[in-house]
């Protein structure tokens, strides 16, 4: 993990090749398919398979919560929230399956009575899930690879509970109602009051969570979690970015709401922005050296580096207007938090 790369020098051969699976599931909950691999000595991940080539963006008529999601949005995430310096998602790399031996031989149960064999020959599955689990939307191998990103899992519960939130900026979910956040610009002075956003480092991360969210056009951040042991001073952890680097050619202000109506900003993700901006190197270089060892690479579309920098722009354009009217003191916040 970060920066680093880990020297392997020493590792026998035979230990550093790909690990093979030993049991997949699926993993309950939530819209979309995804499926809990099982490695050796306990290790699992959490897969996600590809759907659509790179270049397919979000179906002009869907909502962003019936978007499709994207495995690439996946692994990119990860590599964008390490370069913010937030190092709040878990890793997630790209890696192409085959089909039947790594995935149709492994399935037992509800999984297994899925799998067919398409008109054109190609091995399919389409588990069961609350969406988009059906034979219309099912995944298919060409003919028996796939793609898809593996993260790394969250720890057990029993070692480590966590506490879902919902978000204050959450969106509706529906097809024609709005948010209180959307008709009311002074919404940020409700939550200011509210624990844990009144005190600590809680309101500045949701800040970041805003940053992050808009440099990849998320708009799926319903709830977040954190680790119990903590209590309210940690992190919220970085999770579910499937349905991220969806749309490049559009920059979806609403996302920064938080930083709109709050007018605030961390001082450190406000550096790192700047640092984008004004070099050496911009977020869209570092994004693809980040990602150029990844087994899918090239991970994006080439239009999605190009939105990460005009959107780096947008964001200081936003924060410049508002340190103009309340002042860099109020508006860009020093915490020793981050
Ligand atoms: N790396 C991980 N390891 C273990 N559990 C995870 C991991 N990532 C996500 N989860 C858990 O799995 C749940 C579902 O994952 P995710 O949100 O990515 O799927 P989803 O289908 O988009 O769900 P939803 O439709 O609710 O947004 C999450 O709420 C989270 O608790
Ligand atoms: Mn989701």
């Amino acid at each position: 993990l970060g920066n680093n790369t880990r020297d392997c020098s020493y590792v026998p051969h035979r230990l550093i090749r790909p690990p093979f699976f030993l049991s997949l599931g699926q993993k309950d909950g939530g819209t979309q398919i995804k499926l809990v691999i099982d490695y050796p000595h306990g290790a699992q991940a959490l897969f996600k398979p590809m759907r659509f080539p790179r270049d397919q963006q979000t179906l002009p008529n869907h909502f962003y919560f019936t978007d499709f999601e994207r495995h690439t949005a996946e692994i990119a995430a990860f590599h964008l929230d390490r370069l913010l310096g937030f190092r709040r998602a878990m890793p997630v790399t790209g890696r192409t399956l085959n089909m039947t031996t790594e995935l149709y031989q492994l399935a037992d149960g509800e999984l297994l009575k899925t799998f067919f064999v398409s008109p054109s020959s190609n091995l399919c599955f389409h588990g069961k899930c609350s969406y988009y689990c059906d034979t219309a939307h099912a995944i298919c191998g060409s003919p028996d690879t796939l793609e898809g990103s593996f993260a790394a899992f969250l720890p057990p519960k029993e070692m480590a509970t966590r506490k879902v939130w919902r978000h204050p900026w959450r969106r509706s979910y529906h097809k024609r109602k709005k948010a209180q956040w959307e008709m009311d610009q002074d919404y940020c002075s409700l939550v200011k009051d509210i624990p844990p956003y009144d005190s600590g480092r809680r309101l500045l991360d949701l800040m970041d969570m805003a940053v992050f969210d808009f440099l990849m056009g998320n708009m799926d951040r319903h709830h977040y979690e954190t680790f119990r042991l903590f209590g309210n001073e940690t992190f919220p952890v970085h999770l579910d970015h499937g349905r991220g680097f969806g749309q490049p050619f559009h920059d979806e202000m609403s996302i920064l709401a938080p930083i709109i109506q709050c007018c605030m900003i961390r001082h450190e993700t406000l550096s790192t922005l700047i640092r984008f901006h004004n070099g050496p190197k911009p977020l869209s270089e570092l994004m693809r050296e980040s990602m150029a060892k990844d087994p899918v690479t090239p991970v994006l579309w080439e239009p999605h580096h190009v939105a990460l920098d005009r959107r780096v722009k947008i964001i200081l354009e936003s924060v410049r207007d508002c340190v103009s009217k309340t002042g860099a003191q109020e508006a860009v916040v020093h915490d020793d938090f981050s």
